[in-house]
């Protein structure tokens, strides 16, 4: 484990040399939190072509290319049995870290870089605190059908994104100001919010004489640490497929030539654009929901009770990150996605591979494994494999066998993730010790958290439903394209 860490780790430049601005290393690189960092140089603005010196002198148009290549045609389920849990967990997780500042343009972002847990805490002091209950340490929630959940905008003033049309009694305020676009978002940030406040009650009992300050601090690295936990032993357990068991184990770094900060690339970002995982449909207790109805309808967790829900997700089966599987939805999203990069000036597909020490591909089916694709790809790029723009190319890349994404998802996300995962200052040998975590009871929570744990003492019910980002065996039986491998 010792290796993996040390080795994806030292693939990410830290202190990072670039950002979008220059096409060379800049000391507003370091001091500028306000980019994002860049894992690649921007294309210098004097080159022959957008790509430097290879690729058309104009790209193809980025809507004829999601059209062509992205947009689903019929729902392609992903094939190692992910789930919609895992899916909106993804979602939900990476949001902490992955937020452009529209605003000022793609290359800039509003998010301190990193796993904070702002996702459930908010952006700064101001939202924290409108969320918080100033009692025992507890942020504030509000008991609705028999159950804990966040609050109202109306009674807790945080700026959230609704539109206008989303009732006033469905708009929750929550840690990210996004998380009411799907119900599993809602569901995430309840579940950390409810646990945030069992952990409080186990703190209290162990440490009686603290107020209320204390332990919503301490709670809160607590969360932090199960985070971590949960992601590297759940989440990059699946999502890899390893045959080996992946630990979180944050001692194996102290004395080791890493560094305890981290800035988050706008290329890791861009290539989490995981869109195609989202199916087309939900199936709670009994009743479907499409990707639209979902849509601002935070409500509908509340309605089927977070147990059903949460069932729903489990059995409803992830999409694959493959082409030809955005939804309608979500196909505009990849379209801005691509113009970004553009606007950024990325370097091709090919140099990302060769900068994560990958060979380039040589030829259109090389690259994606399918003959038709192949050719589609081909005609938008005029023949040019070097030309393949880097989100494009994400997108077709042929899976790796036994594998969810392709190879350079793979080696592209393994470093960026190692490398944020084990950068947060709880996994420093200062802070890794039991006195941050409010003692053994504190530390012994991180230490063993997992996803199940997370939802089964946080759903209020005796019978806790299964618990995976697979689903269940009898669902992958009936698959519709009769893929039934696991
Ligand atoms: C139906 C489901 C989804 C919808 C409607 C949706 C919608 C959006 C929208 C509107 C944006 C802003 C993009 C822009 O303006 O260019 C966005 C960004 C993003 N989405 Fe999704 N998304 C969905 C699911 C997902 C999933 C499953 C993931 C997986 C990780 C994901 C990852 C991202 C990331 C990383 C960003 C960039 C965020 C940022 O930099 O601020 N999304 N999405």
């Amino acid at each position: 484990m010792k290796r993996i860490y040390l080795i994806r780790g030292a693939m990410v430049d830290s202190p990072p040399l670039f950002n979008s601005e220059h096409d060379y290393t800049t000391y507003d690189v370091y001091s500028n939190t306000s980019y994002f960092a860049r894992a690649l140089p921007p294309v210098p603005r004097d080159c022959p072509t957008p790509l430097g010196v290879v690729g058309p002198k104009e790209l193809p148009d980025a809507n004829l290319i999601v059209q062509t290549l992205m947009k689903r045609t019929q729902f392609k389920p992903e094939t190692m049995g992910s789930n919609a849990l895992f899916t909106f967990f993804a979602q939900h997780f990476t949001h902490q870290f992955f937020k452009t500042d529209f605003r000022r343009g793609p290359g800039f972002q509003w998010g301190g870089h990193g796993v904070d847990v702002s996702h459930v805490y908010g952006k700064d002091k101001h939202v924290e605190n409108l969320l918080r209950s100033f009692t025992d340490g507890k942020l504030k929630m509000q008991t609705m059908n028999g159950e804990t959940w966040p609050m109202l905008v109306k009674d807790v003033d945080i700026q959230m994104t609704y539109p206008p049309n989303v009732p006033e009694e469905i708009r929750f305020a929550l840690g990210h100001k996004d998380f009411g676009l799907l119900p599993g978002l809602f569901m995430y940030a309840t579940i950390w919010m409810r646990e945030h406040n069992r952990v409080c009650d186990v703190l209290k009992v162990e440490h009686p004489e603290w107020d209320d300050e204390r332990l919503f601090q301490t709670a809160k690295l607590v969360i932090l640490g199960e985070t971590i936990k949960i992601v590297v032993e759940d989440y990059v357990q699946h999502l890899s497929n390893y045959n080996f068991k992946l630990t979180f184990k944050p001692e194996l770094l102290f004395g080791e030539a890493h560094q305890y900060s981290n800035r988050i690339t706008a290329e890791f970002n861009h290539m989490y654009h995981w869109h195609p995982l989202m199916p087309e449909e939900f199936n709670i207790s009994g009743t479907t929901y499409g990707v639209k109805d979902f849509l601002f309808r935070p409500d509908i967790v509340i309605k089927h009770g977070m147990r059903n829900f949460v069932d729903g997700m489990v059995h409803q089966r992830a999409g694959a990150f493959t082409h030809h599987n955005h939804n309608q939805y979500t196909l505009h999203v990849a379209k801005e996605t691509i113009e970004h990069g553009r606007t950024l000036r990325y370097q091709s597909f090919n140099q990302y591979r060769k900068r994560f020490s990958l060979p380039p591909y040589k030829t259109f089916e090389d690259l994606t494994g399918d003959e038709e694709v192949a050719l589609q790809l081909s005609e938008l790029y005029g023949g040019d494999i070097e030309a393949v723009e880097f989100y494009v190319g994400i997108v077709v890349e042929k899976t790796r066998p036994k594998a969810m994404f392709g190879s350079t998802v793979i080696e592209l996300g393994g470093p960026f993730s190692v490398k944020g995962l084990l950068s947060a200052p709880i996994c420093s040998r200062q802070y890794w010790r039991p006195s941050t975590f409010g003692g053994e009871v504190g530390f012994d929570i991180v230490k063993t958290a997992t996803l199940e744990k997370l939802f089964c003492q946080n759903l209020g019910e005796s019978d806790c439903p299964t618990i995976a980002f697979k689903v269940p065996s009898e669902v992958v039986d009936t698959d519709l394209t009769g893929n039934t491998e696991l």
